[in-house]
């Protein structure tokens, strides 16, 4: 497969007054699933525009699979991406084939493909159903399987998992995986932070234009001290003793509630605190620092990127 790495070196994007891209430098590799978040009014989509060359960059430089994007070459590399923009608008009084059949056109994808797509995002049977009478999540489906088409090596996705159920959302990243060990570069953003935090390989976290935060999630989190939480259930009658049993340890952060204790601390206390309360224990639950705390400790101004 063709080298489909993207490349961003000092890029900034103003629209008048408003610096939307603020000097960003980062690269994603061939194959890799990045995420992209970010508040309202972050930059998200510019960037994305930036990247698929929809957007001229106001300085710095884009490359996709090693060719600018302001350059008259990248006519090419477009035609190896797919993209599903944040709202997928198409053709109510069309069947979902016959909007399929259109991309296909567009795309110079043989209209063969469409079935097969269709089927791949479980709307065979709705394939000749007008869109009028299409679901939110069905449309969002037929969205998907126009970006599939003609097997695109380069894919971004604009929050495409809005609308769709828990199944749907979890056929959708398998279809991606499948993209994705078949070679396929995948960006997407998300406003769901606990549902990329698993999947993305890495993701950048941009603020007010900038990058506030790149790498892989076990990095972020390495790089911010934020405590785990450990949620314990108590043998009954033994919630009063769990204070005492704690004293010797400092720094934690207890919230006791009957026979129920939730203990904030850092990570290297987290043996200890178990061991010290072990012969109390019924059930431990422990939770790690998730994107969402990570989003907020790196200055993130909401609890999801909406
Ligand atoms: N065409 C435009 N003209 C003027 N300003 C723009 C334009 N496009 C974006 N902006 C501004 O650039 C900044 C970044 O916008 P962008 O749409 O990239 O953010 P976003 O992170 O995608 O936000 P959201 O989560 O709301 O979709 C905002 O201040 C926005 O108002």
């Amino acid at each position: 497969m063709t080298n489909m790495s993207i490349e961003l070196d000092a890029v900034s994007k103003s629209f008048g007054a408003v610096e939307a891209i603020r000097n960003v430098s980062l690269n994603i590799g061939q194959g890799e699933m990045f995420g992209l978040i970010g508040h309202n009014g972050a930059g998200k989509s510019t960037l994305f525009k930036l990247m698929l060359g929809l957007l001229p960059a106001s300085a710095g430089a884009v490359r996709v699979g090693g060719v600018a994007t302001s350059s008259a070459q990248f006519r090419q590399v477009r035609r190896r991406i797919g993209y599903l923009p944040e709202s997928f608008v198409s053709y109510d009084n069309l069947s979902g084939l016959e909007v399929l059949h259109l991309f296909a056109d567009l795309k110079q994808v043989a209209r063969a493909e469409c079935g097969r797509v269709l089927r791949r995002v479980g709307l065979a049977d709705a394939a000749t159903r007008r869109l009028h009478t299409y679901s939110k999540g069905m449309r969002q489906r037929l969205g998907f399987a126009q970006v599939l088409l003609g097997d695109p090596t380069l894919i971004f996705l604009d929050e495409p998992t809005n609308g769709l159920d828990p199944e749907g959302i979890a056929a959708f990243y398998g279809i991606l995986r499948e993209a994705q060990g078949r070679g396929a570069t995948i960006v997407i953003t998300s406003h769901i932070l606990a549902e990329i935090q698993d999947r993305v390989d890495r993701l950048v976290m941009l603020d007010a234009g900038k990058v506030a935060a790149l790498g892989t999630l076990a990095e972020l989190r390495s790089r911010q001290v934020l405590p785990s939480h450990i949620e314990v259930l108590m043998r009954p009658g033994c919630g009063a003793g769990v204070e005492a049993a704690l004293a010797h340890l400092p720094g934690l952060t207890l919230k006791l509630d009957g026979d129920q204790a939730g203990i904030a601390c850092a990570a290297a206390q987290k043996a200890p605190v178990l061991a010290a309360l072990a012969t109390m224990l019924v059930d431990v639950t422990i939770r790690e620092p998730s994107l969402e705390d990570l989003f907020l400790g790196y200055g993130g101004h909401h609890a999801s990127a909406d």
